[in-house]
Formats: C-alpha cells, sequence, structure tokens
C-alpha cells in the first residue's frame, strides 16, 4: 500500500489561485446571473469615467478659449453628466456586490467546504495539528473568500483604470508617465504589510487553539470538577492569559510592521505627485502644450490618488483575504490528493469466508517518530471472536483504526478475505462495520436519534432502535428518562444530560442497530460502567458476536484492559510498544506462562483483594 498522501506546506501558486477564482466566478453565476453580470458591467462602464470627465474638461477648456462657447458649454455638461453617472455606479457597483458575496459566500461555499470536510476520508486529518490550524481559519471564510474575491475583481478594474490615467497623462509629457511606478509602490508596500499580518495569524492559530482549550478546561463542566479539586484554575487562568499575550504580541509586530510598509508605500507615492505637478506647471509656465492639456493632467492627477487609494483598498481586502484563502487553498490541496490516493472501488463480499490477515503492517503517527505498530503479521479467521490486550499506548485502538480503514499502514497490507482492504471503496466497508470506540461521540438529539444514527436507512426504525437499547442493556435508563426514547438530550438544548455511563450505553447501542457487519469492534466498551454492568455487557456482547459469525461471517475485536473479560474470545493478541508479542486462545497464552500470563496473574490477584 502507499504511503499516506502528505500536503506540502509550499505556498499556493498562481495556478491555485486561477483555479479557486474560476470556481468562485462559477459559483456566481449559478447562484445569479443577473447579479454577476450587474457587477461586472457596472465596474467595466466606470472603468472609463475618470477619463471622459478629463477628456470633456479639456474639450470645454480648449473650446472657451478658443472663443467656441457652444462646445465649451457641452462639453462641461458633458464632464457633469459623467460625474454624476460615477456616482450612481459606485454606489449601484459596492451594492451589488455585496449582495453577491453574501449570497455565495454564506450560501454556497459554506456549504461546499463544510461537505468537503466532512466527506474526508479516515480520521487522521483531524488528529494532526496543521490540519486543525488551517480548518479553524477556513470555519469562518466563506464570507471573506467570496469577498476577496469579488474585492479582486474591483482591484483588476481599478488598475486598468489607473492605466487608463496614466496614458492619459503620457499624452500630456512622457514624463508624467514615471507617476506609474509611483502610484504602483502603496499597492506592493501595502501587499507585503498584509502578508506580515497573514503569517502572524497563521503562527498565532495555534495559541488561539491552546486559549480555547484552556478556557473549554477552566469553565467546561465536566472538566471544570477536576480543576476545582485539583484547585488548578489559578494555574490554567495564569497559562491562558500567557498564551493570550503570545498571540497578542506576534499579532501587534505584524500589525506595526503592516503600518510601517504602508507609511512609507504613501511617502514615495506623495514625493512622485509632488514632482509630476512641478513638470506640469513648468511645462505651461515655458509655453510648451495648450491649456487644456493642464486642466486635463491636473484633472487626471488629482483622481489618480483616489484611483490609487481605490485601487488600494480593493487589493488590501483580496490580499486580506489571503489569510483565509492560502488555508483553504491548502485544505483543497489535500482533500484533493486524498481523493486522488483513493484506491478502492470495490464492494465488500455479502459474508466473510476466509477472514483478515495483516502482513507485516506498520504505522506510525504524522509529526511522531516513532512506530505505533511495527510489522504486524497475523491471521482472523472468519467468525472469530479476537481480543486485543496491552498496557496503555501498546497500540490496540491503532489497530482498530486500521482495520476500519480510519487510517492506512505505511507499510505492509491487511486483506479481507484475499482483497486488500485499501481496494474496497471506504464508505462501502465502513457501512459493514459497526463499532464502538473508548472515545464515543455524545450527541445532543433526541435518544432514539442518537441511537438510529448508527444505522442511517433505520433512523426511524422504533423497533430495532429499542432492540439496540436491549442489546446494550440500556432499557432501564432508558424507561426512566422523561420521554423514553424521544427525550431530547443536552443540557445546552433544554434537554437531559447523561451520566458518563449512561453515555456509553447509548453509544453501544448506536453501534448495535447495524444486523449484518462483516467486522463489529467493541474498543474498551465498558470503561465507564461498574463491574456487573460489564459483565453482563459483554455476556450479551459475546452471544451477538456468535449471531453475527453465523450471519456473515463477521469478526468481532473486543479490546479491553480487563483480562477477565476476553477469557472466552477464540485468539487474543498481546500487544507491547507496537509490536504483537504473543497470539492463542486463553489457555493457550496461560500456558505460555509469558507476558499474557503475568499479566492475568497480577489483574486476578488485584481484583481477588488481599
Ligand atoms: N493521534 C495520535 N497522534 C500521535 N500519536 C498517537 C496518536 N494516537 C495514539 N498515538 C500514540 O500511538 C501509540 C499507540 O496508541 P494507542 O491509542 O493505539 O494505544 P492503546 O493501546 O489503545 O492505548 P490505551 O490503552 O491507552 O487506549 C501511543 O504511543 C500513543 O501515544
Amino acid at each position: 500500500m502507499t504511503r499516506r498522501p502528505q500536503p506540502s506546506d509550499d505556498r499556493p501558486t498562481a495556478r491555485d489561485y486561477l483555479g479557486l477564482a474560476r470556481d468562485l466566478f462559477d459559483l456566481s453565476w449559478r447562484r445569479s446571473r443577473r447579479l454577476t453580470t450587474g457587477s461586472l458591467l457596472t465596474q467595466l462602464l466606470s472603468l472609463g469615467t475618470v477619463a471622459a470627465t478629463a477628456l470633456c474638461l479639456r474639450a470645454a477648456i480648449d473650446a472657451a478659449v478658443a472663443g467656441d462657447s457652444g462646445t465649451a458649454v457641452a462639453a462641461a455638461l458633458g464632464a457633469a453628466a459623467v460625474y454624476a453617472v460615477t456616482a450612481v455606479l459606485s454606489d449601484l457597483g459596492s451594492n451589488i456586490k455585496g449582495l453577491l458575496v453574501d449570497q455565495v459566500g454564506v450560501l454556497d461555499l459554506n456549504a461546499s467546504i463544510n461537505r468537503e470536510l466532512a466527506l474526508l476520508d479516515g480520521v487522521e486529518h483531524v488528529e494532526r495539528s496543521d490540519f486543525l490550524d488551517r480548518a479553524m481559519i477556513v470555519r469562518g471564510a466563506p464570507w471573506h473568500i467570496a469577498n476577496g474575491f469579488w474585492s479582486g475583481v474591483g482591484a483588476l478594474f481599478s488598475v486598468l483604470q489607473l492605466g487608463l490615467s496614466l496614458l492619459l497623462l503620457g499624452s500630456v509629457s512622457p514624463l508624467l508617465l514615471l507617476l506609474l511606478p509611483a502610484a504602483a509602490v502603496p499597492l506592493w508596500f501595502d501587499r507585503r504589510g498584509q502578508l506580515e499580518n497573514s503569517r502572524a495569524e497563521t503562527e498565532a492559530a495555534e495559541a488561539v487553539r491552546l486559549n480555547q482549550h484552556l478556557f473549554e478546561t477552566v469553565s467546561g463542566a465536566a472538566p471544570a470538577k477536576e480543576v476545582r479539586v485539583a484547585g488548578a484554575g489559578e494555574e490554567l487562568t495564569r497559562r491562558q492569559a500567557a498564551v493570550w499575550a503570545q498571540a497578542a504580541r506576534r499579532r501587534f509586530r505584524a500589525q506595526l510592521a503592516a503600518a510601517a510598509w504602508r507609511v512609507s508605500g504613501w511617502a514615495l507615492f506623495t514625493l512622485g505627485f509632488v514632482a509630476a505637478l512641478g513638470l506640469v506647471i513648468h511645462r505651461t509656465a515655458t509655453g510648451h502644450g495648450a491649456p487644456g492639456d493642464v486642466v486635463l493632467a491636473l484633472t487626471v492627477a488629482a483622481t489618480l490618488r483616489g484611483s490609487v487609494q481605490s485601487a488600494v483598498a480593493r487589493s488590501t481586502d483580496a490580499v486580506a483575504a489571503q489569510r483565509f484563502i492560502d488555508p483553504y487553498l491548502w485544505l483543497r490541496r489535500y482533500t484533493a490528493d486524498q481523493r486522488a490516493s483513493r484506491t478502492g472501488e470495490l464492494a465488500p463480499p455479502p459474508r466473510l469466508t476466509e477472514g483478515i490477515v495483516f502482513d507485516r503492517v506498520s504505522y506510525e503517527y504524522p509529526g511522531t517518530d516513532r512506530l505505533a505498530l511495527a510489522e504486524l503479521s497475523f491471521t482472523i479467521p472468519a467468525g472469530t471472536v479476537v481480543a486485543v490486550v496491552g498496557e496503555y499506548g501498546s497500540g490496540k485502538t491503532t489497530l482498530v483504526k486500521l482495520l476500519n480503514r480510519f487510517y492506512r499502514p505505511d507499510s505492509g497490507r491487511i486483506t479481507v478475505d484475499g482483497t486488500d482492504l485499501a481496494d474496497f471503496d471506504a464508505a462501502h466497508w465502513h457501512a459493514r462495520t459497526s463499532a464502538a470506540f473508548q472515545d464515543f461521540g455524545r450527541y445532543h438529539t433526541v435518544f432514539a436519534e442518537t441511537v438510529g444514527l448508527g444505522d442511517l436507512p433505520h433512523l426511524a426504525d422504533r423497533e430495532r432502535i429499542a432492540e439496540a437499547v436491549g442489546e446494550a442493556e440500556a432499557t432501564g435508563f432508558v424507561a426512566r428518562l422523561p420521554d423514553g426514547l424521544d427525550t431530547q438530550l443536552g443540557r445546552e438544548l433544554g434537554g437531559v444530560d447523561l451520566s458518563e455511563g449512561q453515555w456509553q450505553k447509548t453509544a453501544l447501542a448506536r453501534a448495535t442497530m447495524r444486523r449484518d457487519p462483516l467486522l463489529f469492534v467493541l474498543d474498551e466498551p465498558t470503561a465507564s460502567l461498574d463491574a456487573p454492568s460489564e459483565q453482563e455487557i459483554f455476556q450479551r456482547q459475546m452471544a451477538r458476536a456468535r449471531e453475527l459469525a453465523a450471519r456473515t461471517g463477521a469478526i468481532t475485536v473486543i479490546v479491553s484492559h480487563r483480562f477477565s473479560t476476553v477469557t472466552g474470545a477464540d485468539l487474543i493478541l498481546v500487544l507491547a510498544g507496537g509490536r504483537l508479542v504473543e497470539i492463542g486462545s486463553h489457555r493457550e497464552l496461560l500456558a505460555e506462562r509469558g507476558r499474557y500470563a503475568e499479566l492475568y496473574g497480577i489483574q486476578a490477584t488485584a481484583y481477588a483483594g488481599p
């Protein structure tokens, strides 16, 4: 199997930006042809307004000097009309842009980003800090991205307008073209400043996340209890303030640098502007050029500052959006790489006949330098109940995640009835698995739905839900809920909160909704339960495992710290430091007198008491 895709940290290329611009234009066009055309049209018309005003004024002055008052008045009226149209176009343009950005950003792009993130394969991405940093920025970004695009389009028109103005100035004296670099300086300097801000935001993202986490630790209902008992409130608050101060310092430094860039840019432009005016006045004083030329040059040069300002403002908006756009492009590349590296299209078999084989499987978490699983090789025959045991951090959950296709092995392969697990379509494989994880979800919905989610086609199947609740030994507490299966969960939503054990039983019920899984995973399914509940649940789930084995040849994988609960498994895998150190049945492993026998002995003595 190939190594997982690694999105590069290279900055986005011009091609990436152009690709995004095309997609955003498509979204705008699909959302509203009328608004998109209106926006482009108003900007196109605005393009010629400065030139038209200047040309009308020059014609008016030259006609007046030549004594042609009719032409002079007509040209002056023309200048006034163009001026009025300019104001209307500017208002209309910004209203249309606002509408378009709201609709595309809030409705279309938001949905498309959520969809892309939700449909990502596996869970590796949500455990990577580089992914989480970008996802946090992108979550609030759709409006800014759409606004950035339309500001970019606006900036393009502003630059064209500037070019037109400079062409007119050049017709008076080519020397006035030197205003072009002077006009470009504030744009370029401003961009440098914004890049500083954007870099600071990305660098501060981790601190912002840590601050949020510390805030939740101090104020969240569950962790707050431990914080109070430990008396750690003061220390956590101090850390939170320190983290926040660190982020604020980084941002402040970036803002100072951005301000310095901006001031320098404007200072250079002003120097150029003053020099250009001096030149025009000198030319007129020495008898070169008509009076109309002077008015034209003055009009254009005077509006040049406004034009540059609007070009700067629009490109500032567009560049400011870069701090949202760059992480978004990174995520797009990540999802595209992931889609491209998806190999599987096959559907899993209706039932297992041979079983699952691990062939020299190794896996290392991104950003670590230690194998979580090293060269694992073993066979689980179809219809088997297999227990995975081992000490904390030995790799049990990682093994289960690989079986669920949340990660891909870095080397080696996992086969299911002879077919590489990677060759199955991930969604199809997931549809043939059931799992209760130790870090189970707590969904704040109506109770029946929170269980029904385990098998979407049966979301409203009350009979099956009630059966699943029974399988998880949860019937008793559900009957005591105010509205039974219809009870709303989650205090924030006006519902009830469940105890840790009740949440775990709910997750277990959810995991038993599917009737024909090929793989049934129970990762510490009773960690939050008392000993009698644990025993009852293990007995019931063992019976269910046998039923599934008979129905689909399903393999049940149980991860447990409590060795006494897994003695009935057909096969026990003993992991230590990511390696498989022993394999066999309970009886065989006891006879081996190895690691399993030692740990089993320690636990048996501990539970028997002194
Ligand atoms: N998301 C992750 N990123 C980096 N390292 C991880 C991640 N999850 C687990 N690890 C590391 O991989 C190793 C195996 O972890 P794993 O959760 O599989 O062990 P486990 O046997 O299930 O532990 P436990 O009994 O505590 O649940 C550990 O060293 C752990 O620190």
